[in-house]
Parts: structure tokens; sequence; C-alpha cells
């Protein structure tokens, strides 16, 4: 059987949660940095430890079959792959940043330099919008690069901004891009195992952002109830020992959760709990 190949980030900023996902999901994975590729025989999987920058690249041409990379590294490279799902780690926002006070709007661009790593976004973007500006191709630490004279303004990757921040600079503008790590692959034909590989990394994403809540309720209320927790198919409705009241099973966002069980407890609802979701297949 041919194994379903699959290109991860070895380092920067989206190697871990890569490496923590792909666990999650069954997967063996290296153990030690300096591991170029790990063969799991078991999941019918290889994985190619890559830099994320060559990851769309590897996949576009179809050398590998599955990837994991930033969107805004995937938009760069002009590669041929495609986006298959956001993954929820890795988010970024790109922007143009100048020095404090100096540019509020994107029509200032025109005729500056452009400090950026990512020179295929910035140009691409510039085009749609027909400014005439120049582009430095830098490979990182790029906020350094007006203070030293290089540039007149940078377009980067924001997390928390205290980057920008610490070199005295102001994003200005619109977001280019919002960015996150995603799957990607060739797109057109589907090469044999993604399917499992897709529902297993869907399956782990799920767990992360729903929770089970049970609980217990007479049967008057549990329209209502029921109205407050859907579930992903229905609830699961179950009779009680006690007459007149039913336990309800469902799957709830984990996201305001806590005041889901507030509005269960005020319509009657008790013995409310909520569970972790260890893995899941929908
Ligand atoms: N704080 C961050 N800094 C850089 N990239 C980030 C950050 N948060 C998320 N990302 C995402 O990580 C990807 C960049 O990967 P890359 O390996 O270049 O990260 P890096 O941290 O810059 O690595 P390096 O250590 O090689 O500089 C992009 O998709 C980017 O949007
Ligand atoms: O908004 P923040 O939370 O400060 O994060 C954003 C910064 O992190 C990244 O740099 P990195 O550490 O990867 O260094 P590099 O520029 O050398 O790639 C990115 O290029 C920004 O500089
Ligand atoms: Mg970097």
């Amino acid at each position: 059987m041919s194994l379903l190949r699959i290109a991860v980030p070895n380092k920067g900023s989206l190697s871990q949660s890569a490496t923590e996902i792909l666990r999650e999901a069954g997967y063996r994975q290296r153990e030690d940095s300096k591991q170029l590729t790990l063969i799991d025989t078991e999941n019918g999987v290889e994985f190619f430890y890559l830099r994320p920058r060559d990851i769309a690249l590897y996949v576009g041409e179809g050398t590998l079959d599955v990837g994991i990379t930033g969107r805004d590294l995937l938009r760069d490279s002009g590669a041929k792959a495609e986006e298959v799902t956001g993954l929820g780690f890795g988010r970024s926002r790109f922007r143009f940043a100048g020095p404090q006070g100096s540019y509020t709007d994107l029509s200032q661009l025109a005729g500056t330099r452009i400090a950026t790593s990512y020179v295929g976004v910035v140009r691409a973007f510039l085009e749609e919008r027909g400014i005439e500006a120049t582009v430095v191709r830098l490979d990182g630490a790029v906020e350094t690069s007006i203070q030293l004279g290089v540039a007149d303004v940078i377009a980067d990757v924001v997390e928390t901004g205290s980057t920008m921040r610490q070199a005295g600079l102001e994003v200005f503008g619109e977001t280019i891009l919002e960015s996150e790590a995603v799957l990607v692959t060739r797109g057109g034909s589907v090469p044999p195992g993604f399917e499992v590989f897709k529902r297993r990394i869907e399956g782990v994403l799920v767990a992360r952002s729903y929770v089970m809540m049970d609980y217990d309720i007479e049967s008057a209320h549990v329209t209502a109830a029921v109205a407050l927790t859907p579930g992903i198919e229905g609830p699961t409705i179950a009779p009680l020992h006690r007459e007149g009241w039913v336990a309800v099973r469902a799957m709830v966002p984990r996201e305001g959760s806590q005041r889901l069980m507030d509005d269960l407890f005020d319509i009657g609802a008790r013995g409310i709990l909520l569970t972790d979701i260890h893995a899941c297949r929908l």
C-alpha cells in the first residue's frame, strides 16, 4: 500500500502546534527535532519535516500529498496548492506599518520602499490596488529595516503587536490578510488515504472546540432546553427513573458553555455536567 506523504513545518511558529495536532489525531511524531522524515506504517502515512515556506511548493508540484503551512505562506508562494481547512492555530494578521504617527492611509504607500519577507503577498496587493511602490525583500527582523534606512514602511506578520511597538512602529490601513495554519493539498484528484487523514484532523478540531453537556430536566421543559442545546444531529434524550424527568446529552460549543449552563439552570435543568471530548468523528 502506498503511504500518504505529509509535509509538516520543521521549525518556526507553526512547528510545535502542527506536531501536537498530528499526535492528537493518533499519528506518530518525531521525538528529535533533527529528524527529517518519519514513517508511521500502522497509519499508512509518511511525514516530511520541511521549512513551512517550502511546503506549499512541494504539495503544489505533487511531490507530497498533503501539507500543513500558513495561509499567508501559501498565498505568498504562488504554488498550485489549495487550502482544505483552517487548523485554528498560528493565527496572525498581515499588516502594513510605519513609524508612529507618520502613515494613516494606504494611499500614502505610493512611491515608498516597502520591506517584507512576503514579497508575493505584497506585490499582489499593490497590483490589485494599482499602487506603485518598491518592494524590498528581507528574510526576517523586518521591523528594524526602517530605522536602518533600507525602507520607509514594512509589511509583516503581527500576532500580539509587541514587536512592532518595541520598534516604534504602528500599523495602518486595512488588514492585508488574516492567517492561520491550514491544511493544503494539490486540489483536483484526492490522494488515497487523504479522506481518513482529513476526518481525523477534523475530529481533533471538533474535540477542541466542542464539549459534551449532560443534564436532567422535567419533561415539561424539554422543548425549551433542547432549543438551547440542539446538538449536532439532535440531542440524546433518555428517561430518568424519576417520573416526569429526562436526561439530555448534547455536544455544545466550548465557547459560551458556562453561560449556557446558567441559562439551562434558570429553566429548571439540574445535575448539569460538562465534559471534554477526547476525540470524535462526525
Ligand atoms: N508571532 C508569529 N511570528 C511569526 N509567524 C507567526 C506568528 N504567529 C503566527 N505565525 C505564522 O507562522 C508562519 C510563519 O512561519 P515561520 O516558520 O516563518 O515562522 P517564524 O516564527 O517566522 O520562523 P523563524 O523562526 O524561521 O523566523 C506564518 O504562517 C505566520 O502567519
Ligand atoms: O506581533 P508579535 O507577537 O510581536 O509577533 C510578530 C513578530 O514575530 C515574527 O518574527 P519572528 O520572531 O519569527 O522573527 P523573524 O522576523 O526573524 O522571522 C514576525 O515576523 C513579527 O516580527
Ligand atoms: Mg520569523
